[in-house]
């Protein structure tokens, strides 16, 4: 049996040539035959029925006709993938002339995803109704044999990636000629639907993906199934991540990067997703500018090219930068640093980076495939896009990856990878199907990236704005500067002029209004700025959520090796692995196990949480320093000595006006009620700077409160004596020191000055009595 298996999402094969004995020696060609290891093999159901006179044109023909004749048979798959060529062996592939190299890695599964950070997906898509499409489509090569293949249609759905699982597909590949010639057409796997696979070993295992591509779809419409919501996903601000995972010769550069060359500033038809993907993307963003032109919609592309080679991390668009390093950070997330990113702006741009990457990748020939490589490559383009709304700046950003495993699970992915290329034996194309099954798995929190950030600048603009109305008004109407004109005089109104009513509003009044408003927009603004602390806490959260997911995973990729343990001594017991093959198998999967708990170690939630709390803590601190330090209390305070000077004036105008001229007509009275009006609206200002102000207060006490559980009894002590507020802090943390910090009972105790509570309170009160 030959290999025959590879996936997009996921890519694998068969297994290998050890395990099914060849037919190299075999008189005529291609000499169907049952397989020696009595897997049945799917293709001789079909031969029965095969057209007789076909039969004797291959019966005809001798193997070393045959093999000259497909050296020169040239690749004709068409664009729409009605036909296609067998033209896939390594040697006889005559449009791959660039240096080869897999962005899909070593070997092992590969995924589709719509991600956070990593992976991320959908689930739904095997619901879909694929077509059980009971046509079968010749494979026709250069020798003029042919041989059937089931061909089930793959359903396009633009929701693909849009759930939060990750996405597999399984691509089928076709038989090679080499395999066709040496091993005839016996396959490991039956498809049973554009879901189902039937692993033919021993025992029999099906298996139901989301997508199963058999070998008769193209790379056309693999790129319309999987490619285009890709994109579209990105456009929106989503990050996407495609892996592609198989062993070595499964196809795994075929279907990311196909024939990369372009003819006539075409892509070749044979290109695979990678390419088409990119032209997909410079085309959508072309026609989004141009439908948003008056938001100013703007896009830019960056790619990195990065290889994992050895546990190494190298630029291959720079590679005498090795040994890179993974970083992390609360806002970028995980990140390669000193990784070179390249803008691009056209498909050719980014044709030049992946040809460059390339030509600089390590390459190690195995006995399987001798162009094969053993690295993990991965391409990355961020997608930025900045437009402009209601006089907001918005910025949108997406990262795109074609294969390998985005940030730490990237480190993840690669030990997985190992431990599953251990497992060797015989059974690779089940190793990789069962790989895909544990991707599933994998749960994402999805979201997009958007910034608004451009809210205080359009704020700015607006109390710009309101000041230049203002001091238009002033200069446009010459009001009285009597220091009670906010009341109207008698005589002023004796007159009746009610179209003067207006301009009583003095000068004073409307420096007043000014401030009034100015204090308003700033504490709006430091209302915006308390929500954005708290989105970004909340996204602090998430990534302590996705951290508790992926730990959970861990955990269950354990039990995965314990069962896979009771396994092999079952196996051991009963005879049918020796004892030497055990231990080196249990050594091979202690190996993997260690790594994941060192990896459990490493992205140990409990650390993240300490360190968000500790965030948390100093941006406390910080609160209470703008408070003090910069002035916030004297501002507030003013605020509220102008309002009461205000109203002060406002109620003895009042009391002069009533007690003068309380007999008069009803215009006065009508004034009268105006001031009250006025006085009850100043009343509630009031209210609203007293509100502010204890809302300070009780931060000042709940905040803290708030971190870590801190014993009430210190709180409580420190509010009797009224000297300072004491505050706990675990040992652990770092405690940054501001005021007076003293050291009590073995606990750092940190000491926050008490006065401004004291002086808040005290005016306060002095306000309640003035009203
Ligand atoms: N779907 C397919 N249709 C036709 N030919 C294919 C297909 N998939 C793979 N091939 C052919 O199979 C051969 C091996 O594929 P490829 O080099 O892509 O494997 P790979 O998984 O990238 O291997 P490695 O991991 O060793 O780099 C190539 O000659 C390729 O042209």
């Amino acid at each position: 049996m030959s290999r025959d298996v590879s996936s997009f999402g996921f890519i694998s094969k068969n297994a290998n040539e050890n395990d099914f004995e060849t037919s190299s020696s075999s008189a005529h060609f291609p000499p169907p035959r049952t397989p020696l290891n009595s897997i049945p093999d799917p293709s001789q159901y079909q031969k029965e029925s095969r057209n007789q006179d076909e039969q004797d044109v291959v019966d005809s023909k001798d193997k070393s006709e045959s093999l000259r004749a497909l050296h020169k048979t040239p690749r004709v798959t068409n664009r729409h993938g009605k036909l296609h060529s067998e033209s896939n062996s390594a040697q006889s592939t005559p449009s791959r002339t660039a240096p080869r190299f897999s962005l899909g890695g070593g070997a092992g599964p590969c995924f589709t995803s719509k991600v956070t950070q990593g992976f991320g997906g959908r689930c739904g898509l095997s619901s879909a109704s694929s077509s059980r499409v009971p046509r079968r489509v010749s494979m026709i090569d250069g020798t003029n044999f042919s041989v059937e293949a089931p061909h089930f249609e793959l359903v396009e759905d633009p929701s693909f990636w849009r759930d939060r699982n990750v996405q597999v597909l399984i691509r089928i590949r076709p038989l090679s000629t080499m395999e066709r010639v040496s091993q005839g057409y016996g396959r490991c796997l039956k498809q049973e639907s554009a879901q189902t696979l039937l692993w033919l070993g021993h025992a029999e295992s099906r298996f139901t993906f989301d997508h199963v591509a058999c070998e008769t779809i193209s790379q056309e419409k693999l790129f319309r199934v999987v490619g285009v919501p890709m994109v579209e996903n990105c456009m929106s601000g989503y990050n996407s991540c495609m892996f592609a995972y198989g062993q070595t010769g499964s196809g795994k550069t075929y279907t990311m990067m196909g024939d990369i060359y372009e003819v006539e500033s075409q892509l070749s038809e044979d290109c695979g997703l990678t390419p088409r993907i990119f032209e997909y993307l410079f085309s959508r963003i072309r026609m989004e500018e141009e439908s948003r032109k008056d938001e100013k919609l703007r896009f830019s592309c960056k790619c990195s090219f990065l290889e994992i080679y050895n546990e190494q991390i190298t630029d291959l668009l720079d590679p005498s930068s090795t040994n890179l390093q993974l970083r992390e950070d609360l806002k970028k997330g995980v990140y390669v640093e000193n990784l070179m990113e390249y803008n691009v702006r056209n498909v050719d741009d980014v044709l030049k980076l992946l040809l460059q990457g390339a030509s600089n990748r390590r390459m190690a020939a195995t006995n399987m495939n001798s162009e094969s490589s053993r690295s993990h490559s991965v391409f990355t383009c961020i997608i930025e896009s900045h437009w402009e709304k209601d006089s907001m700046t918005h910025f949108r950003f997406a990262r795109q990856k074609s294969s390998g495993a985005e940030g730490d699970r990237l480190k993840e992915a690669a030990n997985i990878n190992k431990s599953l290329s251990t497992l060797g034996a015989a059974n690779e194309t089940l190793s990789t199907l069962k790989f895909a099954q544990r991707a599933k798995l994998i749960q994402n929190n999805a979201k997009v990236n958007e910034d608004a950030s451009g809210d205080v600048n359009a704020l700015q603009q607006q109390i710009e704005q309101l000041k230049g109305q203002l001091s238009s008004l002033l200069k446009h109407h010459n009001f009285p500067n009597s220091p009670n004109s906010c009341v109207p005089s008698y005589e002023e109104l004796k007159i009746g002029d009610y179209s003067r009513k207006n301009e009583y509003t003095s000068e004073k009044q409307m420096r007043r209004m000014e401030a009034t408003l100015a204090g308003s927009l700033r504490r709006e603004k430091m209302a915006e700025t308390a929500n954005q602390k708290l989105e970004a806490e909340i996204e602090q959260m998430n990534r302590l959520v996705c951290q508790k997911e992926e730990d959970v995973q861990r955990t269950k990729m354990m039990l995965r090796f314990r069962e896979e343990k009771i396994k092999n001594l079952e196996s051991l017991t009963t005879g049918l692995v020796s004892t030497e093959e055990y231990l080196m198998e249990e050594n091979q999967a202690l190996k993997a196990e260690i790594q994941l708990l060192r990896t459990k170690i490493d992205r140990n939630p409990e650390l993240t949480r300490f360190a968000l709390e500790n965030i948390r803590l100093i941006e406390q601190l910080q609160i209470f320093q703008n408070f003090y330090e910069q002035g916030e209390r004297e501002i507030l305070l003013g605020e509220i000595s102008e309002l009461r000077d205000e109203l002060q004036e406002v109620l003895e105008g009042k009391n002069r006006f009533s007690s003068r001229y309380e007999n008069q007509d009803g215009n006065t009275v009508k004034e009268l009620e105006d001031c009250r009006n006025m006085n009850s609206k100043l009343m509630r200002e009031v209210e609203e700077l007293q509100m502010e102000l204890s809302k300070y207060l009780n931060c000042s006490h709940g905040a803290f409160d708030s971190v870590g559980g801190f014993p009430s009894k210190d709180h409580k002590e420190c509010r009797q004596t009224n000297k300072c507020s004491l505050v706990l802090f675990p040992s652990e943390l770092k405690v940054i020191h501001t005021g007076r910090c003293i050291k009590e009972k073995g606990h750092n105790k940190f000491c926050v000055k008490e006065n401004l509570y004291s002086d808040v309170e005290a005016y306060t009160n002095m306000n309640n009595r003035s009203i």
